[in-house]
């Protein structure tokens, strides 16, 4: 006999997980959230995207302190106050942790504040963070337990002692130094956080570029950046051992293209990747399927493979770890299983990466939507590219900007935009023009054509769009 019963339980209340309790209760369906978690929020909230943006806007305001003289102002840099940072973070989290804790407790659907585990495609126990256990059976389930951090085994590592990225978002300690272990997203955007407040900065990473999912030239402009800032940054490394020094520094051995070397500092983060929290939830007993990485297998409909009734979004899943996939998943899951046990006629909602949308917040920032060169490359895509560079444009000179470059990508034969790229100054924001343009399928010279007021960032769009509506 089960304690509970429900038509769609959900494992998991961060964005994926509330994205699909909020939307199976506006189909009227009887839904539970299961969080095991202290602190109500998810990743995004308490340990992701909004921390960390949160102390990059105090490395950007460094940044402009530092670069006054530039722009004919007299103001000196003297350093970071770490306990200010961390007060400011810790208010805004607050904020944003209460509303989501508020919404997850308002009564619209069952919270239980424990640990699930399936013991079969229609039951699962849960650990109680009270120290009881209660079962709940279920007609539909979304899978939304997100991921951890991984930390790969490497020689002397855990004996001499890191940083990962949770550790970062709430340190008030700011090193004189640091070396950052990897090349992704997480790496590169708490390297620019460092190097901004001033901190002697190195960046480690294993593939020949950072950011390997992105194309080569787009990575090398943050590259360059970087290292012109004075970031220490090797590419193409192996990471061999990590020792300590007498004098009590923290030392990073790793083989190159020059043979051995390390790097010494204060302090080590490793960012090295992130897994699927998968295995605590007994998948095997609900009959659910993972790849090699212990993702989830799904179809486009978010349901599991093999298993129609059972669904999983976001961070368990993939194919890309960010919140607005996160969310849409949610919600495409949530509508699929109200349909599913409502026998709502018509076909069920598919996931579609082709707005596929990413943004790394270094400095400079990247955007990106679509396909990459790689990617059109490797799918046989036939396609035209055009850039254009910042360092040409009326508005980035204004502004001193003059990293980077803004391209887009248009299959050769419709001329319909496939991908776009920007590196460059707020790249973040300049992207969602092309995320439109690519929503209703514009054309390239749909997009130059299009009015753009003047003297704008964003007005850098339609050279490119010029250059391949005339092609
Ligand atoms: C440092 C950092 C910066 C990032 N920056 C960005 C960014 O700028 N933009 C962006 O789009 N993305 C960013 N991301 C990624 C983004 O945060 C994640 O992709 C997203 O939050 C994942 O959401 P989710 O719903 O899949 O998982 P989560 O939000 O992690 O939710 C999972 C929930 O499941 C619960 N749970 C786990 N296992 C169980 C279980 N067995 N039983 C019950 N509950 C369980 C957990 O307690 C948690 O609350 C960043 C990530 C990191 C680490
Ligand atoms: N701005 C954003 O949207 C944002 C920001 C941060 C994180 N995220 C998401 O969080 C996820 C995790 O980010 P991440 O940066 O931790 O992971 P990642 O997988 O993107 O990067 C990890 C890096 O570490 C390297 N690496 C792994 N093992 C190694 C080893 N043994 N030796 C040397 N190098 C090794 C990899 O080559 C890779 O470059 C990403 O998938 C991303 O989607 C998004």
């Amino acid at each position: 006999m089960s304690d509970y019963q429900y038509d769609l339980v959900v494992i998991g209340g961060g964005s994926g997980g509330y994205a699909a309790a909020r939307t199976a209760h506006s189909h009227g369906l009887k839904t539970a959230v299961i969080d095991g978690a202290d602190e109500l929020g998810g990743l995004c909230i308490l340990r992701g995207c909004m921390p960390s943006k949160t102390l990059i806007e105090s490395a950007n305001r460094a940044r402009t302190i530092r670069e006054a003289d530039a722009f004919g102002l007299k103001a000196s840099y003297h350093g970071a106050d770490g306990p200010a940072i961390r007060a400011r973070k810790r208010t805004l989290i607050d904020d944003f942790a209460g509303y989501r804790q508020g919404q997850l407790e308002d009564g619209r659907f069952d919270l239980h504040r424990g640990f699930a585990k399936f013991t079969s495609p229609h039951s699962l126990d849960v650990a109680l963070r009270d120290g009881n256990q209660i079962s709940i059976t279920f007609r539909s389930a979304v899978i939304a337990a997100g991921s951890t951090i991984s930390t790969p085994p490497i020689d002397g590592l855990q004996e001499t002692g890191f940083l990962t990225s949770d550790d970062v978002l709430d340190s008030d300690h700011i090193p004189k130094s640091i070396i950052v272990l990897g090349g992704g997203a997480i790496a590169m955007e708490l390297a620019h956080y460092y190097e901004g407040l001033g901190v002697e900065t190195t960046v480690i990473q294993r593939s020949p570029h950072i950011l390997k999912d992105c194309d080569s030239d787009v990575a090398k402009v943050v590259e360059d950046a970087s290292r012109k800032r004075g970031i220490n940054l090797f590419t193409g490394t192996k990471l061999t051992s990590v020792t300590r020094d007498e004098d009590g520094l923290k030392r990073v051995h790793f083989d190159s293209e020059n043979g051995p070397q390390f790097a010494a500092a204060e302090e080590i983060l490793c960012a090295l990747g992130r897994k699927p929290n998968t295995s605590p939830l007994g998948l095997e007993a609900a009959g659910i399927t993972t790849s090699p990485s212990g993702h989830i297998k799904v179809e486009p409909t978010q349901a599991c493979v093999g298993q129609p009734h059972l669904f999983a979004v976001g961070d368990v899943c993939g194919p890309l770890e960010v919140v607005h996939l996160a969310i849409e998943q949610g919600e495409i899951a949530a509508d699929n299983a109200n349909a599913m046990l409502n026998g709502v006629a018509g076909e069920p909602r598919t996931f579609s990466d082709r707005l596929k949308l990413f943004g790394v917040f270094t400095e400079p920032q990247i955007g990106m939507v679509g396909l990459t060169e790689k990617e059109a490359k490797a799918e046989g895509i036939p396609y035209d590219v055009a850039d254009y560079p910042f360092d040409d444009h009326g508005k980035s000179m204004v502004m001193g900007e003059l990293h980077g470059f803004v391209k887009l990508l248009a299959h050769r034969e419709t001329k319909e935009i496939i991908g776009g790229a920007v590196v460059g100054p707020h790249a973040s924001e300049l992207i969602h023009e092309v995320v439109v343009a690519m929503r209703f399928r514009a054309t390239a010279e749909q997009l130059a054509t299009t009015p753009h007021y003047h003297p704008t960032l964003s007005e850098i769009w339609t050279y490119p769009a010029e250059d391949l509506a005339d092609l």
